[in-house]
This record gives structure tokens, C-alpha cells and sequence, in this order.
């Protein structure tokens, strides 16, 4: 398989994770996984339950440190990226502690703390790029609410305008369309199309396949390990679907069932 396939990118690579191996006291959670995006692109991040996504992405993060292979993002380490506030992350709903008493500004408003200094002190710049994150995910009028006074759907826009005020150039998206509607899904993919054209690399990950399909330029099929990335249209076949499904085809070829939810591990 081609695990470490070529793709035609633009001149910029954002990220470079090369021959990575990640574990958990022992436990393999990723072994040689390689991938390289470029700048202004798209990118589904798809795998059963436990295949390594959420940890790619605390690798991508400087959460977890490889035990093995390099990480570059915009041709730094990931400490100094992260220096840089260069890669913004916006977590899966069940991550998000709703019961912690802050306001919808100030979950956005975090997004500008790289950027302050200790007293955290927000200045006019601040103020505005967090009302132009909140405006681009039409959040401006609940910006006083409390965050677990927010819907689900409601919820992931506010940590998706974090990710907007930080002004990252990666974005790594945990199941940004999971439990949302159909308005706020319309909402993230025409704002994710903006992203790229802006220059940004985004990745997602999902277990939707329809929306792989819908809008993602490049696709990465993982299980412990990167089986394939590149052009969804070509790296989105039945083979390379059954290999990373454990022999199963999910039916997004045909109109079918898509949701890879139906293959947990
Ligand atoms: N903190 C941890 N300690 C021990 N093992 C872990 C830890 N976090 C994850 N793992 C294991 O690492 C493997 C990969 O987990 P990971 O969360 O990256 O998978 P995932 O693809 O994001 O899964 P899901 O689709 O269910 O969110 C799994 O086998 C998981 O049990």
C-alpha cells in the first residue's frame, strides 16, 4: 500500500509527520505513520474506533510525543509551532467541560492568549478578531451565555471561532459534524471552504464518509498506522476501504449507509 505516496502539493507544506510512533505505556497506538499536507487544502481523516485519529491529532498538538519519526508544521518543531499558536484544535463534544463557568467571549477570547502576554490582558486587536470569529460562526448574539447553556451544535461553533480569533494555519477538526444540524453543518463546510481558500490546512476527522466525499481534497485512510493518503478520488476505492475496515466496505460508493460508526472495533 501506498504509505508513503507523493501527492501533487502546492510549494508550502504545512505539515510533515514522518515514520511516527506513538504509545501509551507500551500500547501502540500508532507505529510509521507518515503523512504531508499542504498549504489551502482539505482533508478527511478516516478510521475505525481506536485507529489512531485522536492521537495523530495530540501528536500534530505536542499533546503526546512520538517515541519515534519527526513532526514539522510550517517547517517548525511542534514546540516552536506551537510558539507560533500555528495549530488550533477544536475537540470532540464529550471533551469539552460544559459544567466550568465561562462565557461564549471568553472560550474565544482564549484562542488570543498565545498571543497576550502574562497579565492576559486583551487589547482592541483582541477584541476584534474574537467578534469576527464569533460573526463568522453567526455566535455574536449568545457571546454572553454561559458555554453550557449552549447547544451541542451551538457549542462547536464556539470552539471552532476559538480556533478562527487564534488565527492558526492548521486546524485539526475532532468529528466537527457530529449531533449538528443541518444549518450549522451547512455553516462549518461552506466556512471550511473559506479556510482553504484563506490557505489553511485543514484535517478532520469523521466517521461520515458522505462528507469525505462532499468536500475533502486529499483523504487519509488510518488503522495504527497510515494505509493511504491522497486525492480522495483516488484513494477513496472499495480495496482500500475493505483494508482499512477490517475486510468491510462501507457503502458510500453506492448511496448507501456511509457512516463508518457502523464498524466500531
Ligand atoms: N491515554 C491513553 N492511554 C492508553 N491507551 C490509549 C490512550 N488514549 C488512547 N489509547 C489507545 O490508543 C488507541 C488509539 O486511540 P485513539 O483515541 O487515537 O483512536 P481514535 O481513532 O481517535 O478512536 P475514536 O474513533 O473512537 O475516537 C486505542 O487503542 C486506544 O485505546
Amino acid at each position: 500500500m501506498d504509505q508513503c505516496r507523493s501527492i501533487p502539493f502546492g510549494d508550502r507544506l504545512r505539515i510533515e509527520a514522518d515514520q511516527i510512533c506513538v504509545d501509551y505505556n507500551g500500547v501502540v497506538a500508532l507505529y510509521d505513520a507518515s503523512l504531508h499536507l499542504r498549504a489551502g487544502c482539505i482533508c478527511g481523516l478516516v478510521g475505525m474506533n481506536g485507529s489512531g485519529k485522536s492521537t495523530l491529532f495530540k501528536a500534530l498538538m505536542g499533546f503526546v510525543r512520538p517515541s519515534r519519526g519527526t513532526i514539522q508544521i510550517n517547517g517548525l518543531s511542534v514546540p516552536r509551532a506551537q510558539r507560533d499558536q500555528a495549530v488550533a484544535y477544536v475537540p470532540q463534544s464529550e471533551e469539552i467541560d460544559c459544567s466550568f463557568p465561562i462565557s461564549v467571549w471568553e472560550v474565544v477570547m482564549m484562542g488570543r492568549y498565545g498571543s497576550m502576554n502574562l497579565l492576559r490582558i486583551p487589547r482592541e486587536s483582541d477584541r476584534l478578531a474574537v467578534w469576527h470569529a464569533l460573526e463568522r460562526v453567526e455566535l455574536l448574539d449568545l457571546r454572553h451565555r454561559p458555554i453550557g447553556a449552549l447547544s451541542g451544535g451551538q457549542r462547536k461553533r464556539a470552539f471552532l471561532a476559538r480556533a478562527i480569533a487564534q488565527r492558526a494555519s492548521v486546524l485539526l477538526l475532532d468529528e466537527p459534524f457530529n449531533g449538528v444540524d443541518v444549518r450549522t453543518e451547512k455553516l462549518m463546510a461552506e466556512l471550511f471552504l473559506q479556510f482553504r481558500h484563506e490557505g489553511h490546512t485543514i484535517l478532520i476527522s469523521t466517521h461520515d464518509l458522505s462528507h469525505v466525499r462532499e468536500f475533502c481534497d486529499l483523504v487519509v485512510l488510518i488503522n495504527k498506522t497510515v494505509l493511504a493518503y491522497g486525492e480522495t478520488a483516488e484513494v477513496f476505492t472499495p480495496e482500500n476501504l475493505a483494508m482499512t475496515f477490517g475486510g468491510m466496505v462501507p457503502n458510500v460508493l453506492s448511496g448507501g449507509p456511509t457512516s463508518t460508526e457502523d464498524f466500531k472495533q
